[in-house]
């Protein structure tokens, strides 16, 4: 068996998206999802000019082979866009195996550990208030699990608040828009916050907040201190995690329960955080991180570990990382949770899927392959156009962490 085509799709269909397409000689084909929000013509290069090429001919089945020598074979490896590349090349050739055995993609990773997989949405708005009721639309739409994001008084734009109810697209503008920090402000207001939620809809539900790499490890384990009386099921990116150490200081101040990871490529990144056991939950995802092929081995190292997943879910990561993400968490034993952050009825149009939300929980579909496809036709309707994610200065003017 042989791959006999390969090609590079680009759209945007409410947001941009790029996905790798592998035909081969046996007229099977399997998709994969590259995109890197932000950054994505570096990815559509990477694949162009440096990965098809060396694809051609090769034999899809040795998915693991292709895998290590797109790795190896690099020699300048890891970093987001080399992984996101092997990542789309990995789903297309799992897509492809497992519609040559005719089953859905969990069953060939080992079979179902769960029918149907808990996530979380993202609840937001420009204050408390309008937050809180930002949670109480998604408990009537049935999430068991919320993040909830507030603006806070005195910061221009802070980070996670939307500008509609259930959509929420950071990359906002042709170049970078300039959002405002000031942690002290955020750390007086964001427990207010969780006080208000638990005042009002008790504990029967799981909420979640996003640090996004904003604080200090001090200032994060203040914080998760500070959200202690409230049960959190995660504080996430609480601290940027390029320093594994900084952790350390985080555990030793507070039990609120950590996740990290959505940046990350490899194991490497996450290795010593999670032989440490310095935080709950990896937020490593399948395109993000090199494929299933790798997110296999993150989870049996985390589950060594207890830590489990909690998978990155954005609406920047496309249907087909979220299909895959699906089959994945329906199989992994030591699951944790998984991100779901709806896609546009254009995006769901252009990326035909068949899996579905009930009663909180995402259910995977029965279709042979990761159950997702592309409409070809109608993504060129939707033609790419440049957006840059924010960036963030805080009110001295000096660079912050997004
Ligand atoms: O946890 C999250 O969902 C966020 O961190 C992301 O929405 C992140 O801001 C985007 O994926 C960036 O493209
Ligand atoms: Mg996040």
């Amino acid at each position: 068996m042989k791959i006999e085509t390969a090609k590079v799709i680009v759209c945007s269909p409410g947001r941009n998206f790029v996905t790798l397409k592998i035909h081969t000689d046996q007229g099977v084909y399997g998709i994969g999802d590259a995109t890197l929000n932000g950054r994505e013509h570096a990815v559509v290069a990477y694949l162009e000019e440096h990965v098809i090429p060396c694809l051609i001919g090769m034999d899809p089945r040795r998915i693991e082979d292709i895998w290590q020598y797109l790795y190896r074979g690099a020699y300048w490896r890891r970093g987001p866009v080399t992984m996101r590349a092997i990542a789309a090349v990995d789903m297309a050739l799992w897509d492809i195996k497992a519609k040559m055995a005719g089953m859905p993609l969990y069953d060939l990773l080992g079979g179902k550990s769960r029918d149907r997989v808990m996530v979380y949405g993202h609840a937001n708005g420009s204050d408390i208030d309008e937050t809180v009721e930002a949670v109480g639309h998604y408990i009537d739409m049935g999430y068991k699990a919320i993040r909830a994001q507030t603006g806070v008084p005195g910061i221009k734009d802070a980070y996670g608040v939307g500008r509609g109810k259930l959509y929420y697209e950071p990359a906002d503008a042709a170049l970078p828009s300039v959002t405002g920090w000031e942690t002290r402000k955020a750390l007086n207001y964001v427990p207010k916050m969780f006080e208000k939620l638990r005042a009002t809809y008790g504990f029967d539900h799981h909420l979640l907040h996003d640090g996004h790499h904003r604080y200090t490890p001090q200032e994060a384990a203040n914080l998760g201190k500070m959200l202690e009386p409230y049960q959190l099921f995660w504080l996430e990116d609480c601290t940027p995690a390029e320093n594994q150490e900084a952790f350390k200081l985080v555990r030793q101040h507070t039990v609120t329960p950590l996740a990290v990871g959505e940046i990350f490529n490899t194991i490497w990144d996450a290795k010593d955080l999670i032989q440490n056991q310095l935080i709950d939950y990896i937020r490593c995802t399948i395109v993000g991180a090199g494929g299933i092929t790798h997110m296999r081995r993150i989870a049996d190292l985390a589950a060594l570990y207890q830590v489990r997943t909690g998978s990155h879910g954005a609406t920047d990561l496309s249907p087909v990382t979220m299909g895959c993400a699906l089959h994945f968490d329906t199989w992994v034993p030591n699951f944790g949770i998984q991100e779901y952050m709806r896609h546009t009825e254009e995006t769901d149009a252009v990326f035909p899927h068949d899996y579905r939300f009930e009663d909180g929980h995402l259910i995977c579909g029965e279709t042979p392959g990761h159950g997702v496809d592309i409409d070809e036709d109608l993504a060129a309707k939707y033609p790419y156009k440049p957006a840059y994610l924010p960036v963030a200065r805080l009110e001295d003017g000096t660079m912050w962490n997004w």
